[in-house]
């Protein structure tokens, strides 16, 4: 016992200790940022980089460390390139490590939802704002203990440096012991250190998956007193300007949004089939159509989230995913024309940041896209939490919410980047029965405020009662369009047989919610 413990405190031991600390953090740290890059690039869309990427992960992922570290110690002196053991045991360890970490991030990144990035895409994140702010942190979660074990298997593997005389713990173990034969006491000393090593490794795991739990930061957020509505907003921020009331005649509003021919395909299947609408400045527009007849589609087209293959689509004169040559902008001037078109886009699915706070989603596009200081886009986010009745719920997170609730959040989201015109793509169609009704009152409630809108629906109801003009979108085609009477009197084969099949919905245990429009009548909308 005595022996043991001499062993481990020597200094000789504790020192290989601090070499293997040295490999392995600085090799981790090196595979972390190369292995993001690499990650990144194995799932281009850039074949000559993606395919190369691969390759090398492939390579480094299937030959045997020993075999790396051997072969780089003696094929680069014959290079002309002469590094010390430990610069070339370090050198070895980390592109192995490179590869490694590429495939723990790349599965990170592969599971965080792929709609929170698409929305992230459609309000003109960049794409470098969009890895760190809504992707990273969400996939680390998934990455930090697979990292930790690599972490672990990384301290065991330095043993290895050994081979080319680095004089690591390992090899230090063994030239005690061929000087003393004290097999025992040595090695469960050296044994012992890796051992407390791991377990500083395991705690940091440890902490830093709570660091990035959603129930911890959760738990925050509940001690947290809940915010008075309106507290929290800076004196001096002027309050948002309220949209004008409705212009008492539309025919006089200018054209916001034109489709003009367009066509938009998957994998050479048309789904549009040549769209030609204009919507009015102030305009509610609602698409009806079957499951399947391009919806979606042509939502996600005003924001170039789907490609035409013809025509051209107009935000206030400016087309927003083309030149004026009609091909495609560069991503960056995308993202840029995203932001400058300022429109607001609410998702089937919700589409809310999971990671975020209420607040934190709507202040999101004002922080992120709008580049406005923290606490102005706070005042924005609160100001849109207040107008949608949750004014309470800033600091809950999107999962300890109701669906009905994830969505009026993700009104506010859309609405706190002041946005000139809003999409809704089947706002109530992910939730229950009962849910429905407070957001279709919240979009009712806005929609009498002169924001322009284009709501695709299956609520045939609501679509009667919210919007000005109905757009039955058929095969890919406008079947039918008019006034809300349409659907009483459809002039279309097609817009009555479906009509027969889609009974109205609205009022469907839709409940009494009163909705603020103004911000003072708000504070208690949902307390
Ligand atoms: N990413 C995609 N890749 C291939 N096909 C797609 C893709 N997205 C949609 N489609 C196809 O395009 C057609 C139109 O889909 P879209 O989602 O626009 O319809 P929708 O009217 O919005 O339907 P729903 O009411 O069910 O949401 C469908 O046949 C669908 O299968």
């Amino acid at each position: 016992m005595e022996a043991f413990f001499h062993y481990l405190t020597l200094p000789f031991l504790l020192e290989g200790c601090l070499i293997v600390v040295a490999l392995m953090v600085l090799s981790l740290l090196g595979g972390l940022v190369v292995g993001l890059g690499l990650a990144l690039a194995s799932d281009s869309k850039r074949w000559w980089l993606r395919y190369p990427v691969r390759a090398y992960i492939y390579i480094i992922r299937g030959t045997p460390q020993l075999l790396q570290l051997i072969l780089l110690f003696n094929v680069l002196p014959q290079a002309g390139i002469y590094l010390s053991a430990f610069t070339s045991a370090l050198l070895a360890l980390t592109i192995n490590e490179t590869a490694f970490c590429a495939e723990i991030i790349r599965g990170g990144i592969g599971s965080v939802d792929r709609d929170q990035r698409m929305a992230a895409e459609a309000f003109g994140f960049s794409r470098g704002t969009e890895l760190f702010v809504i992707v990273l942190p969400q996939a680390l979660r998934a990455i930090i203990p697979t990292l930790g074990n690599e972490a672990v298997g990384l301290l065991k593997s330095t043993s290895l440096a050994s081979v080319v005389g680095v004089n690591e713990l390992t090899l230090r173990s063994q030239t005690i012991v061929s000087q003393n034969f004290e097999f025992l006491p040595v090695l469960v000393a050296s044994g012992t250190m890796y051992i407390v090593m791991s377990t500083v490794l395991a705690w940091g795991q440890q902490y830093m998956e709570q660091r990035f739990s959603l129930a911890e930061k959760a738990r925050r957020g509940a001690v947290r007193p809940l915010p008075k509505a309106g507290a929290g907003l800076p004196a001096e921020t002027p309050p948002l300007d309220v949209p004008a009331p409705r212009a008492a005649d539309l025919q006089t509003a200018g054209t916001l949004l034109a489709f003009e021919g367009i066509h938009i395909g998957y994998r050479g299947v048309e789904v549009i089939k040549g769209v030609d609408l204009r919507i009015r400045a102030g305009e509610v527009v609602a698409l009806l159509g079957r499951s399947g007849s391009g919806k979606s589609t042509l939502l996600k087209s005003v924001l170039a989230l789907t490609t035409p293959t013809a025509g051209r689509i107009l935000v206030a004169g400016k087309p927003i995913g083309s030149a004026g040559t009609g091909r495609p902008l560069p991503y960056r001037k995308l993202v840029q024309a995203r932001a400058a078109a300022r429109i607001g886009m609410v998702f089937q699915n919700f589409a809310l940041f999971g990671h975020l706070t209420a607040l934190e989603n709507a202040m999101s596009i004002p922080r992120w896209v709008q580049r406005l200081a923290s606490n102005e886009a706070a005042h924005r986010g609160r100001v849109a939490l207040i107008k949608v009745g949750l004014a309470g719920f800033a600091d809950r997170l999107p999962h300890e919410l109701s669906g009905g609730q994830q969505q009026r959040v993700g009104i506010a989201r859309a609405l706190a980047g002041d946005p000139q015109l809003l999409l809704f793509d089947e706002p109530t169609s992910a939730l229950d029965p009962e849910l429905v009704g407070e957001v279709n009152q919240t979009i009712r409630s806005l929609a009498h405020t002169g924001i322009t809108m284009l709501l695709s629906t299956h609520d045939i109801g609501f679509a009667a009662s919210v919007a000005d003009r109905i757009v039955f979108l058929d095969g890919g085609r406008i079947a039918e369009e008019g006034g809300p009477d349409i659907l009483a009197r459809p002039a279309t084969p097609a817009l009555a047989s479906f009509l027969r099949h889609m009974p109205a919905e609205e009022g469907r245990g839709e409940p009494e919610v009163a909705l603020p429009v103004s911000i003072g009548q708000s504070a208690g909308a949902e307390r």
